[in-house]
């Protein structure tokens, strides 16, 4: 089994500083995390990264391509749904292949490597999660190698601190959550930068009471008291079903980027296999009542 965070986020929410900082706090843990760089458009990033989207495709290839002739937003869709169909070329790095055995194809009997705990940095494309199937079609390509994944978005703490805009970020990261269909974690980035008064303001839409936050919501503009109603509506919903919680990340506090980590772990239940109990025994078939007491019994 092969472990694996999606991490996902609008444009500058912090992605990047985000697996640069879980990188250099699991080498301070003698811990290996390594990070995947699928940002065709990067340029630069703080951490080493094992494996480089742009080793197969920049975005410059799809913008500067006389047929494609992409502006920047489609030629990072193209670009990820090059990798898409470049799959192989994924794999081979993932499982350590150089670049010269390629052209044999995926090498069949490479095994997939056990442990392997990796970051993947995606671009800030909001809808290749939100509506479009790359990001879900990747996920399930990663999955079919083994990898136990879990979905990291994070959202900038400094959008979130009004009633309106607490709002949006939590539907957008619902669309995430719904689109990606994979366990799901949602991270308040940069709380370094908010001043006191802001980290009060967002303290009261972290254990989110609907009717104060929406109280404010509604009366803001004239559009929310028009929409009263289904504001009120949208936010009990997700108080109702517990739908969408952040957790809040300052990169300054240790203590604060360990218990996330940890979190994370328990969702995708990393180093818990050894707990894990497995049986040969086939589960009867369902007619069979004693039978199948006996088996979830032992
Ligand atoms: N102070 C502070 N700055 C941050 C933090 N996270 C990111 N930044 C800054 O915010 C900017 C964007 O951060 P990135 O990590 O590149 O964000 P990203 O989501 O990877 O951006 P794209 O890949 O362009 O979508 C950079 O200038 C970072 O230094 C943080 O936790 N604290
Ligand atoms: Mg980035």
């Amino acid at each position: 089994m092969r472990y694996g965070q999606l991490v996902m986020g609008p444009a500058g929410s912090g992605k990047s500083t985000y697996c640069a900082t879980m990188q250099r706090h699991g080498y301070d843990d003698k811990r290996l995390i390594k990070v995947v760089n699928l940002d065709p458009a990067a340029e630069t990033f703080e951490y080493q990264p094992f494996i480089d989207i742009r080793d197969l495709i920049q975005l410059d290839d799809a913008m500067e391509d006389e047929e494609l002739h992409y502006g920047p937003n489609g030629g990072l869709v193209f670009c990820i749904e090059y990798l898409l169909e470049n799959s192989d070329w994924l794999r081979n790095q993932l499982c350590g292949v150089g670049d010269d055995e390629d052209e044999e194809g995926v090498a069949d009997g490479v095994e997939e490597p056990d442990d392997d705990y990796i970051l993947f940095d995606m671009p800030g494309q909001i809808e290749l999660y939100t509506h479009l199937k790359a990001g879900q079609q990747l996920a399930k390509l990663l999955e079919s190698w083994n990898f136990r994944l879990c979905s990291v978005f994070l959202v900038d703490s400094q959008f979130m601190i009004d009633g309106a805009k607490f709002l949006s970020g939590t539907m957008a990261a619902l669309s995430v959550m719904v689109n990606m269909e994979l366990p799901h974690v949602n991270i308040l980035s940069k709380m370094d930068l908010l001043s006191k008064t802001s980290k009060g303001q967002l303290d009261k839409y972290l254990e989110p009471d609907p009717q104060a936050l929406l109280g404010e919501v509604t009366n803001e503009s004239s559009w929310g008291r028009k929409y009263r109603k289904l504001s009120e509506t949208i936010g009990l919903l997700i108080e109702d079903f517990s739908l969408v919680r952040f957790t809040p990340l300052n990169i300054n506090d240790e203590e604060n980027i360990a218990d996330l980590l940890l979190m994370i772990d328990n969702v995708i239940q990393y180093g818990e296999d050894a707990d894990v109990k497995t049986t040969d025994f086939d589960p009867p078939e369902e007619e069979d009542d004693d039978d199948v007491e006996k088996y979830y019994h032992d």
